[in-house]
């Protein structure tokens, strides 16, 4: 059974930079679940460093987004953030006591992480008559205090006693917020002086990061999110508390801006496999062309058919010999570099197989004894190096067609291989699914190289890629090519 979407609506200001207000707010309902909506109340110029400066649209024209938004679709939740002045916290009051949201979140933004003023102080008492209007309300440590109308907590028991004062004496449940005190847990609390339990606490582990900025917009749009669906506000603060904590862990990564960066709202989705990219499978597509001309390729045809002359395919696996001498070397070399210990294992256990196995049936049809190298081979070989000296990502990138058109091509081979074949061990040997799994374990290594990669190396690594796969067509046209 699939779980409707709920349709959340962020009521809230700007951040151009996409940490903080509207924008953090859409990012956190999509990560937590929902379909994110969003009416601006106040365009704020500010980044990661702070705010620089305010633009409130007329009210009429709020007014306007609401009931645009409200006379449409039907809204599951709605998060209130950043209102700014009085004229706007009356338009928003008068549109909730029309509509009547089920799930009210507000978030009572009075002042940036940046220590800039988001709400300017006349409003404050009409920002508290507003209250009552939510279900739950969201105020840091400062906050709280304009909301209690006392000085700042300055330890946690202070918090929650400022908490209870306010959950009483405006009749709304309170998460009071500990991220701005010391210590190397955060706790907040669930406190609603008219429950059976009035408070209920939520611990966590500090993350040692400066990339706070938005935290309470993001937190607040998760718990509206979940909400909507668990009609549970400890069950939906937990919930959004732990989505919170692993997006903090990952904000530095994101590297946006120099001042207190935002959280990375998808980390967990995309750790998770979230968003799925297929750099590989897009390079397969790309050398489409070079794969049909090989197979179409006279030598690989007669190879099939069993109609290749003998003299051609032993002249192909002489130099097919020197090339596994090259190709052991480059796997050596990738391995060498391989930050990642079973990378390591499978490009030295890639190259051993290469030495012995290939080797060995290559023996039995030459002899084994060395000859000239062709300049074809020569070519391909001198490629491969070239690559793997650039560095670990172009390397695997370079040696992944002769694994992949291998593997490929040999599936196809060894479909041909009757017993009368007289080619028969050889094509056996590449349809062995043990060649196919290592294949795609070395597409697997070359997709995680890529996807991590910045465009530049992932560029190269395409460029390397896209010429071994040439340089394997060329080797299986040279016997036949005069
Ligand atoms: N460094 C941190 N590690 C873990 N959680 C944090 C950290 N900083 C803030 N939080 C959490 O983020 C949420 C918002 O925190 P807080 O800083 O108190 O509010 P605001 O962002 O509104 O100023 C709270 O749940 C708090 O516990
Ligand atoms: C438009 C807007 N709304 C809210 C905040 C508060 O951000 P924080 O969650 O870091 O206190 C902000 N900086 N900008």
């Amino acid at each position: 059974m699939t779980r409707a979407i709920p349709r959340v609506l962020s009521i809230a200001g700007t951040d151009p930079t996409g940490g903080a207000g509207i924008q953090a707010d859409l990012k956190s309902i999509a990560a937590n679940g929902g379909y994110g909506m969003a009416v601006v109340t106040a365009l704020v110029a500010q980044n990661t460093q702070g705010v620089r400066s305010v633009h409130t649209p007329p009210a009429a024209f709020l007014r306007e987004q609401l009931e645009a938004v409200s006379d449409d679709v039907a809204i599951d939740a709605v998060k209130i953030g950043m209102l700014g002045d009085v004229a706007t916290i009356e338009v928003v009051g008068e549109w909730l006591g029309r509509v009547r949201p089920r799930v009210v979140v507000l978030d009572p933004v009075m002042v940036a992480t940046s220590g800039d003023r988001l709400l300017v102080p006349e409003a404050e008492q009409a920002l508290r008559e507003l209250l009552p209007s939510a279900g739950l309300i969201t105020p840091n440590v400062p906050e709280l205090a304009v909301l209690a109308d006392e000085e700042p907590a300055r330890d946690w028991d202070a918090v929650v006693a400022q908490a209870l004062a306010v959950s009483r004496g405006w009749g709304v449940a309170v998460l009071a917020k500990g991220g701005h005190l010391d210590g190397d847990l955060v706790h907040d609390a669930l406190v609603d002086a008219a429950a059976d339990v009035p408070v209920r606490a939520l611990v966590a582990p500090r993350v040692d990061t400066t990339a706070t900025h938005g935290t309470g917009c993001s937190l607040s749009s998760a718990v509206a999110t979940w909400q909507a669906s668990e009609d549970d506000w400890f069950v939906s603060v937990d919930r959004s508390k732990q989505w919170l904590t692993e997006s903090l862990r990952h904000g530095a990564a994101l590297r946006v801006g120099e001042g207190h960066g935002p959280v990375s709202h998808f980390a967990g989705l995309w750790s998770r496999g979230g968003v799925r990219t297929d750099v590989t499978g897009e390079w397969w597509e790309r050398i489409a062309e070079v794969r049909a001309g090989t197979d179409a390729d006279p030598f690989l045809t007669g190879l099939a058919a069993g109609t290749l002359p003998r003299g051609a395919f032993t002249e192909y696996l002489a130099q097919d010999a020197e090339y596994l001498h090259g190709y052991a070397e480059v796997l050596s070399a990738a391995s060498a570099l391989a930050a990642d210990a079973a990378e390591r294992a499978f490009w030295s256990k890639g190259a051993a197989e290469c030495l012995e196995e290939e080797l060995r049936l290559h023996e039995s049809w030459t002899g084994g004894g060395r000859v000239e190298v062709s300049p074809t081979c020569e070519a391909y070989v001198t490629h491969l190096r070239s690559s793997v000296e650039a560095g670990y990502a172009e390397g695997v990138a370079a040696v992944l067609p002769c694994y992949w058109m291998y593997a490929d091509i040999g599936l196809r081979l060894a479909a041909a291989a009757t017993d009368e074949h007289p080619y028969r061990d050889w094509l056996v040997t590449y349809g062995d699914p043990s060649f196919a799994e290592a294949a795609a374990h070395a597409r697997a290594i070359v997709e995680r190289v890529a996807r991590d990669a910045d465009p530049a190396t992932r560029e190269r690594m395409w460029q390397a890629f896209r010429t071994s796969a040439q340089h394997e067509r060329a080797f299986f046209a040279a016997p036949l090519t005069p």
